[in-house]
């Protein structure tokens, strides 16, 4: 038999099988990568990877973008606790299209400083520094008397001011803190205005709401959180509940005046809404850190609000609840028309306005629907002295013009 032949280049003496080819094994070799740089191109192909995945993901996070370009030159506009967070990107991005803008916030000097800002910014002159303290209804009918004084339209009302988690507290008229702010302040407000949103119409309300009212309940018995108070899951959530109810039902009211009104949720954002988080330092640094890559900003968190004040497409649009600018069906409880109505005739004793309809038969028109008297919660406590508030707000009714045809 004879051996097999040895390739030149070969050791000689080394006996390779038949076929084998030393010379191209050699080559392929070099072609491989191997230790050090074999590591590096690997490790920088995860790396990649990985950053194109979190890249990806924090698109999805900020979600979509409000992006038609329509401008609404010399539209009067609203916008409550604009100072700050997703209020205040919503005013300067329609500054920047042209609104006039009345921002109303309750701290004057920080309103100013945004105002400032926001005019700076966007190069447009017409932004009006207003007070207005969703916690004390005085503050929003003397809101509502100058404005009204000052503009005879009003083209757009965003009800976007909110406190969130707070310690229980009172309003300046003895209601709890968040429902009396996120809702009552805003039910009493978008009434009084009313008037002028028909007279302007086409017009729009949008009101910030929050995925959070699906942990939320109305609760007739202790609305105003006395006998047992949640801070998030009671209270905040309620308030963000009665935000939709208010909405649905208002769109009942307003069906073919031109009015729109939608609500929405602007996602979870970086903001200041957190103020009242009393966890431990750990805790709020993990989150600090987290939420800059895991929250919207507050220009994302605004483009729902936006697309809802903005968008011709909507303009025929009425009752819906949108999140990330599109349309979500509501869980059962936030489109109860009875809890909706309930709450409706409920939140217009305790601001002081008179009915729009008629109380269903066999309730006391002075009675609200968990049997007591009209008025604040029992033992308020409002801390001004003022013994039954809501009376007081009945008689000042009638000072202030409520147009509500
Ligand atoms: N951030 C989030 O993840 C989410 C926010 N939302 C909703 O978005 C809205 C905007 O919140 P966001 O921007 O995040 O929060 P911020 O706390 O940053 O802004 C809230 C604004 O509301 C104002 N405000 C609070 N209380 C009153 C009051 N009594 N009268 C008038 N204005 C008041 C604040 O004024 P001041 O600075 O003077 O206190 C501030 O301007 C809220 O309705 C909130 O419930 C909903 C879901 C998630
Ligand atoms: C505590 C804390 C934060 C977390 C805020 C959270 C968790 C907000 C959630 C808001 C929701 C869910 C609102 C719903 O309406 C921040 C901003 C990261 C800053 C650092 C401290």
């Amino acid at each position: 038999m004879s051996e097999a032949a040895t390739p030149p280049g070969s050791v000689p003496g080394t006996v390779f099988p038949p076929g084998f080819d030393p010379t191209a094994e050699s080559v392929e070799k070099t072609l491989c990568f191997r230790g050090f740089w074999a590591w590096f191109v690997l490790i920088l192909l995860i790396a990649l990877g990985i950053s194109l995945f979190m890249w990806l993901l924090r698109k999805c996070i900020q979600g979509p973008a409000y992006r038609k370009a329509n401008r609404i030159d010399g539209k009067v506009v609203i916008v409550t606790g604009c100072n700050t967070g997703i209020g205040k990107e919503t005013v300067l991005e329609l500054a920047k299209r042209g609104a006039r803008v009345y921002m109303a916030c309750r701290d004057p000097g920080r309103c100013e400083a945004a105002r400032l800002d926001i005019m700076d910014r966007s190069r447009n002159q017409q932004l009006f520094n207003r007070t207005l303290d969703l916690g004390s209804l005085q503050s929003v009918r003397s809101f509502v008397e100058r404005f009204k004084a000052e503009e005879s339209r009003l083209d757009i009302l965003i009800n976007n001011a909110g406190i969130m988690a707070c310690p229980r507290t009172l309003t300046a008229d003895g209601y709890e803190q968040q429902f009396g702010v996120n809702h009552l302040g805003h039910f009493l407000l978008t009434n009084l205005l009313l008037d002028r949103l028909k007279h302007s119409s086409p017009s729009r309300i949008v009101v910030v709401s929050s995925a959070a009212h699906l942990f939320g309940r109305i609760n007739r018995e202790d609305l105003m959180s006395e006998k047992n108070y949640g801070k998030f899951f009671g209270a905040y959530s309620q308030s963000k509940l009665a935000n939709i109810l208010f909405t649905r039902k208002l769109s009942t009211i307003l069906k073919d005046t031109g009015v729109t009104v939608n609500c929405c949720h602007p996602g979870v954002v970086r903001t200041e809404l957190n103020r009242h988080f009393a966890g431990p330092g750990w805790m709020k640094s993990v989150l600090q850190t987290g939420s800059l890559y895991f929250f919207k900003t507050p220009k994302a968190g605004a483009q729902t609000s936006l697309r809802l004040a903005l968008d011709p497409q909507l303009e025929h649009s009425t009752g819906g609840y949108y999140s990330d600018c599109m349309r979500f069906p509501l869980v059962p409880w936030a489109r109860n028309m009875q809890n909706a109505d309930w709450l409706w005739r409920e939140s217009e004793k305790l601001v002081g306005l008179p009915p729009l309809e008629p109380p269903p038969a066999g309730q006391n028109p002075t009675q609200n629907g968990n049997g007591t008297q009209n008025g604040a919660a029992s033992g308020n406590g409002n801390g001004n002295g003022s013994a039954n508030p809501v009376s007081r707000e009945m008689q000042s009714v009638e000072t202030v013009v409520v147009n509500r045809s």
